[in-house]
Order: structure tokens, then C-alpha cells, then sequence
């Protein structure tokens, strides 16, 4: 898959991290910014990468800040973004199976990067089961409307 990754200051080691697994795995990774340690503002990063994944040039987008949550919000002020914030694997596993979540969001500040990669390896893994929860995501894109 293509992945598009962001992050602001406060994420800027573990998307590193992110991105070695991501190419592991096998996916194609495109590198958004931030590149350096250099103080920047979450929003920026997140319109570019719900931009990628929205036009459908990237399959999905994984954004990590401080705690996951700024950048979050802004991903998910865009018409079409489904960003989720994951910090266990259960939730990984269903904001992709229930959510059909197109964007993941992690916070370096709160977990460790062996978490967020198993995070990671399983939110990319799991598909969305459709069904009834296919319903219930048209009813979130109707909202958007
Ligand atoms: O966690 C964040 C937003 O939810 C950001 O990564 C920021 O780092 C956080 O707001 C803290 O900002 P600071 O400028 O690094 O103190």
C-alpha cells in the first residue's frame, strides 16, 4: 500500500521508526514532514497528508504529534478523512474493521515505540468488514454533506 506519514516536532522519532517498519512490511512510504526537530504547528503537516489520502494518491496516512490529538483533529476537519487515535491494539484493530479509518494517529509523548509499531503492523493488516458497519459509515459521510 501507499502510505503517506507525517508529523510535527513532538513526533519526529517514531515516525522514524514508522516508516522502517512501514518499508518492512512492504508498503511504499512518502515522508510529509516535519524533518527536523524544529518547532512547527501540527496542522500544517496534517492538511497535506488528509489531502494525499483523500485524492486517493496515497491508500492510507499515519500522523503522529506529541499525544496524537492536535493533529488528529485537524486530519479529521477534512471532507473524507476518518482519523483515528490509537494507542492499544484493540482500538487499532477496530478503526480499521468497524471505522474504516483512512488515517492513523499516535502520540510519541504517550507510548513506546514497540507498541505503536505492533499498533501500526495491525492496523495495516486489518480490513474493513463492511456489513452493517458500512451503514454507519455512510451515515458519517452523509454528515459531511
Ligand atoms: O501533541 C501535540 C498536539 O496535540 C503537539 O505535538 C505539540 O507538541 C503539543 O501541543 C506540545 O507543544 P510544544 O510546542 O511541543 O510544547
Amino acid at each position: 500500500m501507499k502510505v503517506a506519514v507525517g508529523c510535527d516536532h513532538g513526533g519526529l522519532h517514531l515516525k522514524e521508526e514508522i516508516k522502517e517498519l512501514l518499508s518492512d512490511l512492504g508498503h511504499d512510504v512518502e515522508d510529509f514532514g516535519t524533518y527536523t526537530s524544529e518547532s512547527c504547528d501540527y496542522p500544517d503537516i496534517a492538511v497535506p497528508v488528509a489531502n494525499a489520502v483523500v485524492s486517493g494518491e496515497m491508500d492510507r496516512g499515519i500522523l503522529i504529534c506529541g499525544t496524537g490529538i492536535g493533529i488528529g483533529i485537524a486530519a479529521n476537519k477534512m471532507k473524507g478523512v476518518r482519523a483515528a487515535l490509537c494507542h492499544d491494539s484493540f482500538s487499532a484493530k477496530y478503526s480499521r474493521a468497524h471505522n474504516d479509518a483512512n488515517i492513523l494517529t499516535m502520540g510519541e509523548r504517550v507510548i513506546g515505540p514497540g507498541l505503536a509499531k505492533d499498533i501500526v503492523t495491525i492496523w495495516m493488516a486489518t480490513d474493513f468488514e463492511g456489513g452493517r458497519h458500512e451503514r454507519r459509515v455512510e451515515k458519517i459521510k452523509a454528515l459531511e454533506k
